[in-house]
């Protein structure tokens, strides 16, 4: 495969967005149309890797159109000596070993530019998945999946012909088409241009016709997607579709699609349909028009009968070159048209510079480990050049999940704190732990925060994190025994997260979601957020996720500004559940370890157990290693085991977005022992829909308007705050 620095585009954050809107858009998307030059800019990206083997595969074309071109003169040195009654064994001789040559050469030849072919598609593929994964999460969810989808499984195969074959064809096209002129003149120079009228002819055609095809292509690739954004939203929601009786409406929204997609096709048929009705016709009208001229010129004896039938057959040979070229530039046409489609994919933001190639390298197995390595050192540069230097705060460490993890702050790393379970997931502990207990930050832990964040791929992770004999990993021990928290201590740390002047909104232009937040969450505790629909809530997850930046104020890990950290540096301190509770792919042991793949079975079983997961799982028919669906655990159930995925994770933070609707009793059970039991050793921020959540939490933060307004704890909140009693009188209702 290509060398992913070559096949990536730079991944630097794209111009924003009001800068991408501008220019006309592209047909049905509402992304900027791309102009010609830079499609075959993105289709020429996706060949140069391959330079060699396109090359190769031209003179193979080149030897085969060779041997073509020879096939007429060599059967008129049959006829020629068929006059003169000489032996014909050597022309036959070399007209069968031709065709044999040129058969094998042209097998060997398919099959190459075949495999070249599916490389590119392969290499297309892999951009935009890791565009994907490396993009800024609001500028992907900004776009449907049905359409995310379609563009890497159905663009892609557009591509392959055009960025591959479809150059060789048109290179080996034009030559074979020159070359047959140029034997042509050299036969009989009046035949010649009677022919050429016809060529011309044709030329002119396909100059007109061909951008066409391009731009209706374009269009039925937009239909499509439509289609497959419109389905997959129809089959997401089938339950409301059916339950509304809407079948027929969607019936009628997706087959608009359809048909739209066909129309577009259509037209591209036609519009085919015509060029090659023209180019062939064009052909036979110059075969016609030869043979009617070219008796005339052997009747006065101006050329010979095998000139003649020589001349004929470079006619008739013609059409394959002039097939060769109009496929290819029909094909070259589509291409350009996903090329398109493609580049807008490419211009979605990424969340960092070089975020796409640290995921490729995370994911490198182990046949190519050293083009791995070699990109884990190339983004280790990168972040180290990012970073700036952060005295005394910053150490960083691979996780068995291969994710860079903050060390603490120096002071707690010296033993002025004790490590407690919840520090670091229960994995991997940072090299400066040899510092532990010496006064003070040792050379060791100079040493290491000097390095600065080192990113390791996971089996190294793993390796370091093997506890020595005798001893559970651990991860292990951790979560299956949480050290004590260390309550004595608590007012010698510094909050874990902290939000300063914090303003923010989704984009330019937009009403600010938050405003002028200030925040400091406790290395322990429970605080909840409460205020009504669109105050800002979730909107606070995002900016501690970073899945959304501040547009002024700033955000502090340990007292590091966020820009001082990378997102998974960031990302590692927290675990997440979200409030619709997704399904990863994968199976339930999958979705277990889905943060933290190092967990131990005995830590798996505790969380089961904890969640009242057990039972279920045993019932299935492969107990843990059952596949996951959205349909084969009930709701509850599934908000359980996203809770258990976070409970393995064993974060510093834990963020739960509750879910609004009613939950079972197990559940709600399940949610407040997890917050009781995670508040006591780590800090736990909750958007809180229920009441026994909001009464129970140390702090409570009351939002308005993308404000928080009020702040204090259950009791006193309800003694000053007029908005908390408004909104914990509807709780009570909603309670029931
Ligand atoms: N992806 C987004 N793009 C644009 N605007 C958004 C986006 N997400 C939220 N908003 C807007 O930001 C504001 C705050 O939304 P947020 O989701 O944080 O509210 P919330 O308090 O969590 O609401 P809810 O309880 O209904 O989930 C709202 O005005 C909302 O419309």
């Amino acid at each position: 495969m290509s060398d992913l620095n070559e096949s990536a585009t730079p991944s630097s954050p794209a111009a924003p967005r009001s800068s991408q809107t501008a220019g006309p858009e592209a047909p049905g998307t509402g992304d900027p149309a791309v102009p010609t030059r830079e499609r075959l800019t993105i289709l020429w990206s996706f060949a140069r890797p391959y330079l060699r083997v396109l090359v190769f595969g031209l003179v193979l074309a080149l030897a085969v159109s060779a041997m073509g071109l020879a096939s007429p003169m060599v059967t008129k040195w049959v006829l020629d000596t068929l006059e003169v009654d000489g032996s014909l064994r050597d022309p036959v001789l070399v007209l069968a070993a031709l065709m044999v040559l040129g058969a094998v050469i042209g097998w060997f030849q398919w099959v190459m530019l075949g495999t070249l072919a599916e490389n590119i598609v392969y290499d297309a593929r892999r951009r935009m998945i890791l565009r994907y994964l490396g993009a800024r999460v609001f500028a992907l969810l900004g776009r449907s999946p049905g359409e995310l989808v379609t563009r890497v499984t159905s663009d892609t195969v557009l591509l392959n012909q055009a960025a591959s074959s479809s150059v060789i064809g048109l290179i080996n096209g034009s030559i074979m088409l020159i070359g047959s002129l140029i034997l042509m003149g050299r036969l009989d120079m009046v035949l010649l241009l009677t022919t050429m009228a016809a060529v011309a002819v044709v030329v002119v055609l396909f100059i007109v016709l061909m951008p066409r095809i391009s731009k209706v292509e374009e269009k039925a690739q937009a239909a499509l997607s439509g289609l497959g954004s419109e389905l997959e939203g129809t089959v997401r929601a089938i339950k409301t579709v059916k339950s509304s009786g809407a079948e027929p409406r969607r019936f009628a929204g997706l087959m608009r699609h359809v048909g739209e997609s066909r129309r577009f096709s259509l037209t591209s048929v036609r519009i085919q349909a015509t060029a090659w009705t023209v180019a062939m016709s064009g052909l036979e009208i110059a075969v016609i028009m030869v043979l009617a001229l070219g008796a005339y010129r052997v009747s006065i004896g101006e050329i010979t009968v095998s000139t003649l039938i020589a001349f004929l057959l470079y006619v008739w040979g013609l059409s394959g070159p002039i097939m060769e070229l109009t496929q290819n530039l029909t094909t070259l046409q589509s291409g350009m048209a996903a090329a398109g489609r493609i580049r807008q994919i490419e211009q979605m933001e990424v969340e960092s510079p070089g975020a796409d190639v640290a995921i490729a390298a995370g994911r490198q197995d182990a046949a190519d480990a050293d083009a791995a390595e070699r990109e884990l050192r190339r983004a280790d540069r990168g972040v180290e050049a990012a970073k700036p230097a952060v005295p005394g705060t910053i150490s960083a460490v691979a996780t068995g999940s291969g994710r860079p993890v903050i060390a603490p702050p120096a002071a707690e790393r010296a033993g002025a704190v004790p490590a407690n379970g919840g520090w670091e997931r229960g994995r991997a502990r940072p090299e400066a732990d040899s510092s532990a207990g010496s006064p003070g930050a040792g050379p060791a832990s100079a040493a290491a925060e000097r390095r600065g964040p080192a990113v390791e791929r996971p089996g190294q992770a793993v390796e370091r994190n093997r506890a020595p004999e005798g001893e559970p990993a651990r991860s292990q021990r951790s979560a299956a025994h949480p050290e004590p928290a260390a309550s004595d201590h608590r007012d010698r740390q510094p909050p874990v997260l902290e939000m300063r002047a914090v303003t923010a909104r989704y984009a330019p232009g937009m009403e600010p979601a938050v405003r002028d937040i200030e925040l400091v969450v406790p290395r322990h505790g429970h605080l909840a957020l409460v205020g009504s629909s669109g105050a800002g809530k979730t909107t606070m997850l995002s900016l501690m996720l970073r899945f959304l930046e501040p547009e002024s104020g700033e955000l502090r890990l340990d007292g590091v500004p966020y820009g001082a950290l990378t997102h998974a540096q960031v990302r590692s301190a927290f675990a997440y559940v979200e409030q619709e509770t997704p399904v990863v792919p994968g199976t339930i042991r999958d979705n277990l370890l889905f943060t933290n793949p190092g967990a131990s079975e005995e830590s798996v079983d505790e969380v089961l157990d904890r969640l009242f997961l057990r039972e279920k799982v045993e019932a299935l028919p492969q107990r843990l290693d059952t596949p996951l669906s959205e349909t084969n655990v009930s709701g509850g159930q599934r908000q359980r085991i996203s809770l258990a995925r976070a409970l393995l994770a064993d974060p510093r933070v834990l963020l739960l977005d509750e879910a609004t609707a009613q939950v079972d009793g197990i559940t709600e059970n399940a949610i407040h022992e997890t917050i009781a039991e995670r508040a006591g050793r780590a800090a736990v921020v909750t958007i809180a829909h229920r009441l026994s959540t909001v009464i129970d939490a140390d702090q409570i933060l009351v939002m308005d308007g993308g404000r928080i307004v009020d702040r204090g704890t259950h009791d006193e909140l309800l003694g000053t705050s007029p908005l908390y009693r408004d909104l914990v009188a509807a709780l009570r209702i909603n309670a029931g």
